[in-house]
């Protein structure tokens, strides 16, 4: 098997770089500078990272090989996802894997900030016994305000209860159920859980919506004695703004493992407070959590490369499970098959997913359905993943439509495309593990898909199979099935041929040359 190159720029643990030993030609450079990086990048099919390296528009643009980046962690707002979704490159992150460090890591900064830890001992260390000035607060009673109940938020109500803390959380996404199971209380507005809560600790993602979310107005509302702790991400508060209500003791103190921009300037002024506890971002720094991320996105790595379904994709919508992929492969070749017999400007693709399979929720038959539809425009810069960019990037309107209604098959699925001139539709089903054609043009013709097909429109004459039959013969081309579709004798009709071998363009004029023949189409599948 070919052995891909990938290189890994963050250091990571050697459980899962010696999995993607047992598979790639593996170039371990933890620290690699961002210059070097752009002059190397082009070389990789493959990319593991960290938090550190930048995975920017600019690296997207030179890295001309790359199939994947691999983010060994949550976080991938170091990664140009958009840009990577356009350029058809999957990311995958492992976002279970480091859950537990950075839940347990959060719990310790509330203790350390409420308990003064570490200033306390950096005290002893210079040989001063010193207690009366280290008069913490106790978790125990107080309100918890989390931003974000999700997998690291929901760990930290769990633990926060044991405190016996009373938990409230901001987060517009999760259910109420959810809240309810972990008995926390959901609040439907930021600055009123800002204003109740003792603590308040971030957990939720660093997008272009949440960046500042917590600024100079929402820490002014903070009790003032309040804590912050954030083991998120730095660009979700303004730091400015922090600096100052910390330096003017608006609020009692804050507790940070992540920062605006990494790592900090030794400058920086919030090493020159008393009421804080600052880590190098260390959340996810436990062996345990480390020895797991690295592996679940080796592993998940590995599989996209032998083509099976990966774990953690970030920009793949929805996973292919095994029962539908007869059908997305089946969708892809439907789509192509369309894409070939179109001589005019797509407008609109119409994807009708009819019977038992409408009931599946499953996206990616739509994009393979746009991949194989546009494969033969665009070649194989089109995949799975920036399909529906691509289509919309061309100004092609895909609508998916799903209906229980059902004909002779239980499931099938029917491409109805718009163009300048008119309408072109195909439809198919896959029957005891075949791919079969069901219609073209509203012509029923159940025939098995294969390879190479000969597609001519025509009008129903006699001895008009001959002649296209003598045509294939004396050109050595093999026919293997074939199937007419009319729906009134001597009128508009369309045969269709299984053949063994390609066709070239000599032999379709010569097909194009019998009389009634309106058009003929060689597929590729
Ligand atoms: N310090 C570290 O080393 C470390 C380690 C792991 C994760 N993280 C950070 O923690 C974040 C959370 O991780 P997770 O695994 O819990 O992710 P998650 O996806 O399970 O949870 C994030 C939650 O945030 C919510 N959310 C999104 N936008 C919101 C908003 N505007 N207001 C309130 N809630 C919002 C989501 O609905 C979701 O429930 C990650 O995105 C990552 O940046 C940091
Ligand atoms: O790689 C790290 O150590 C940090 C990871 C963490 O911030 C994450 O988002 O998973």
């Amino acid at each position: 098997m070919e052995r891909y190159k990938l290189l890994v720029s963050d250091p990571i643990a050697e459980s899962g770089l010696n999995k993607l030993k047992e598979f790639f030609e593996v170039d371990y450079r933890p620290g690699l500078p961002k210059e070097e990086l752009l002059n190397i990048i082009g070389d990789y099919s493959a990319l593991v990272v960290r938090s550190e390296t930048k995975v920017t528009k600019e690296v997207i643009e030179k890295a001309k090989n790359l199939k994947v980046i691999g983010r060994a962690g949550v976080g991938v707002d170091n990664i140009d996802v958009e840009e990577a979704t356009r350029k058809g490159i999957l990311v995958i992150n492992a976002p279970e894997g480091n859950t537990i460090a950075a839940c347990e890591h959060t719990i310790g900064l509330m203790l350390a900030i409420s308990r003064k830890i570490p200033q306390a001992f950096s005290l002893l260390k210079q040989g001063k016994w010193e207690r009366k000035s280290f008069i913490g607060n106790e978790l125990y009673g107080k309100t918890l305000g989390l931003v974000g109940l999700g997998r690291i938020g929901s760990e930290v109500a769990k633990r926060a209860k044991s405190f016996k803390m009373r938990v409230i959380a901001y987060d517009p996404f999760i259910s109420p159920e959810k809240a309810k199971e972990l008995d926390v209380e959901l609040y439907s507005d930021l600055h009123s859980l800002i204003k109740e809560a003792d603590y308040i600790s971030l957990h939720l993602p660093l997008t272009q919506e949440t960046k500042n979310l917590i600024g100079k107005k929402e820490l002014e509302m903070m009790k003032p004695t309040a804590y912050l702790i954030n083991c998120a991400r730095g660009g979700l508060v303004d730091e400015d703004a922090l600096y100052e209500v910390l330096k003017e003791k608006k609020i009692a103190g804050a507790a940070l493992d992540v920062f605006k921009n990494e790592p900090i300037n030794p400058d920086n002024p919030l090493l020159t407070l008393d009421n804080v506890v600052l880590t190098p971002h260390l959340g996810a720094s436990t062996q345990e959590a480390q020895e797991k991320v690295a592996l679940i996105v080796a592993e998940d790595i590995i599989r996209f490369f032998k083509g099976e379904m990966v774990s953690h994709a970030v920009n793949l919508p929805i996973q292919i499970s095994p029962d539908i992929l007869p059908f997305v492969k089946l969708g892809e070749k439907l789509g192509k098959l369309l894409a070939q017999i179109t001589n005019a400007n797509p407008e609109e693709l119409e994807i009708k997913i009819c019977g038992d399979l409408a009931q599946k929720i499953e996206t990616s038959l739509a994009s393979a359905v746009v991949k194989g539809f546009l494969e033969p425009i665009l070649g194989e810069d089109v995949n799975l993943i920036n399909a529906m960019a691509m289509a919309k990037d061309r100004r092609l309107k895909i609508v998916e439509v799903r209906t229980e209604e059902m004909d002779t098959y239980r499931s099938s699925i029917r491409l109805r495309l718009k163009t300048e001139k008119g309408i072109i539709d195909v439809s198919g089903t896959v029957s005891r593990g075949q791919e079969r054609v069901l219609a073209i043009q509203d012509y029923y013709l159940d025939l098995a898909l294969s390879q190479y097909l000969l597609i001519a429109f025509h009008i129903d004459r006699p001895g008009i199979i001959g002649k296209v039959g003598t045509v294939l013969g004396k050109n050595n081309i093999n026919i293997a099935a074939m199937q007419v579709g009319r729906k009134e004798i001597g009128k508009d009709a369309v045969m269709v041929l299984v053949i063994d071998n390609p066709v070239d363009e000599k032999v379709l004029k010569e097909l194009r040359e019998i009389e009634n023949i309106k058009e003929v189409y060689y597929v590729c599948l």
